[in-house]
């Protein structure tokens, strides 16, 4: 039997064959890049990589290498077509992005809504982003702001798009789909819940919970340790606080802020009863124009890929080629599409940079209705 040494010498005499083969095969990819500049041509070829995969695959003997044969190529034509993005990058063939760049937001001459009452996390989301000078009012659900931005009633919204404890706030995430409305910015709440009741409620003789759902969940614990309280959503904190003020009934309370307590004139009961103690919701502002500061440095997209094995993997590489720190991703199911799912993406950016946009012209050829969220 051969050494492990021989064996290795072996190895690396086949490895200098495959690197100077790869050397020349990204040479011609280069020159594919030329023609395909030239001729208008895009990059991704779906139908030309899925017949090089099925053929190497028919060239190898065993089922293991086929696998294996096939990995490698992929990940070879992954590799070919970031250069050749590159290429068109740099010869300014990436084209422009719909985005327009602007110095700051014109906030004085503006209407700010959110979602629920005087009182709601979202009010005090939004003087902390906006100031306590700005001129703003409120509707009933988050889908009624995304419409007021749309329709131009409003010219921001400021809506929770993430907690700490209880996760992403799905159904904005949706409407961020569903709407032609762009994140312009974001601002970090510290949320502490309080249980608070008329003036003589006692906490151990309450039945009823009044809250917002993301308020219940967020409050999972405290809601277990007290099995008497029935929980009971309701569109907002601070509509929950004036329903106890409407209700009359020492035997109820509601899950909101110290600050919709003392609005409604309600005792607090019990401080601090969300589970985790650094509890904050992450708010993002909304607008109907495609518009980014220009010291922005997140970017936030979604996609939908095809459902086959190693897609999102190969997407993935977008970034990684771009030297791009992605941030955070989700999935929601596609209505309509049972078991098929559409990723939200943040990554670190502006849509000025090269690599952004480099990276976005890749996303966007090889994805399936990719959409630019803002960038904030
Ligand atoms: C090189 C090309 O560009 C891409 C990369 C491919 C490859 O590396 O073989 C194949 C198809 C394209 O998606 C090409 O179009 O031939």
């Amino acid at each position: 039997m051969a050494s492990l040494e021989e064996l290795r010498g072996e190895l690396d005499c086949l490895d200098e064959q495959i690197i100077a083969l790869f050397e020349k095969r990204m040479e011609v990819c280069s020159l594919v890049a030329d023609y395909k500049i030239e001729n208008g041509r895009k990059v991704y070829d779906r139908a030309r990589e899925q017949e090089k995969l099925l053929k190497a695959a028919s060239r190898v003997e065993h089922a293991y290498n086929k696998k294996g044969v096939q990995e490698l190529f992929t990940l070879l034509m992954s590799v070919s077509r970031k250069l050749q993005y590159q290429k068109l990058s740099a010869c300014g063939t990436t084209g422009r992005l719909p985005f327009i760049e602007v110095k700051e937001l014109d906030v004085k001459n503006s209407r700010i809504v959110f979602q629920g009452v005087e009182g709601a996390y979202s009010e005090a989301a939004l003087k902390q982003y906006f100031g306590d000078e700005v001129n703003s009012y409120h509707v009933r659900t988050w889908k009624d702001a995304m419409d007021a931005i749309e329709d131009g009633a409003a010219d921001f919204a400021v809506l929770p798009i993430e907690n700490s404890s209880a996760g992403a706030v799905n159904e904005v995430y949706d409407l961020l789909v569903e709407y032609e409305n762009y994140i312009v910015g974001e601002t970090v709440l510290p949320v502490s819940h309080v249980l608070a009741g008329l003036k003589g409620s006692k906490e151990d003789e309450i039945t009823r919970v009044y809250s917002h759902p993301q308020g219940l969940m967020q409050c999972e614990k405290y809601l277990y340790d007290h099995p008497a309280m029935e929980k009971i959503s309701v569109p907002n904190t601070a509509v929950a606080a004036r329903k106890i003020v409407e209700e009359q009934d020492v035997h109820h309370a509601a899950i909101c802020s110290a600050y919709a307590a003392s609005l409604y004139g309600l005792e607090i009961l019990r401080e601090q009863v969300n589970d985790n103690r650094h509890n904050s919701t992450r708010f993002i502002i909304v607008t109907n124009q495609k518009i980014f500061l220009e010291h922005a440095d997140k970017i936030s997209i979604c996609f939908e890929l095809p459902h086959e094995s190693g897609s999102l993997y190969q997407i993935m590489s977008h970034f990684i080629y771009n030297d791009l720190n992605m941030t955070k991703i989700e999935s929601r199911p596609i209505e309509d599409r049972p078991w098929e799912y559409r990723f939200f993406v943040d990554f670190e950016g502006n849509l000025a940079d090269g690599g952004v946009k480099n990276a976005i012209r890749g996303l966007r050829e090889e994805t399936k209705s990719m959409k630019i969220l803002g960038n904030y």
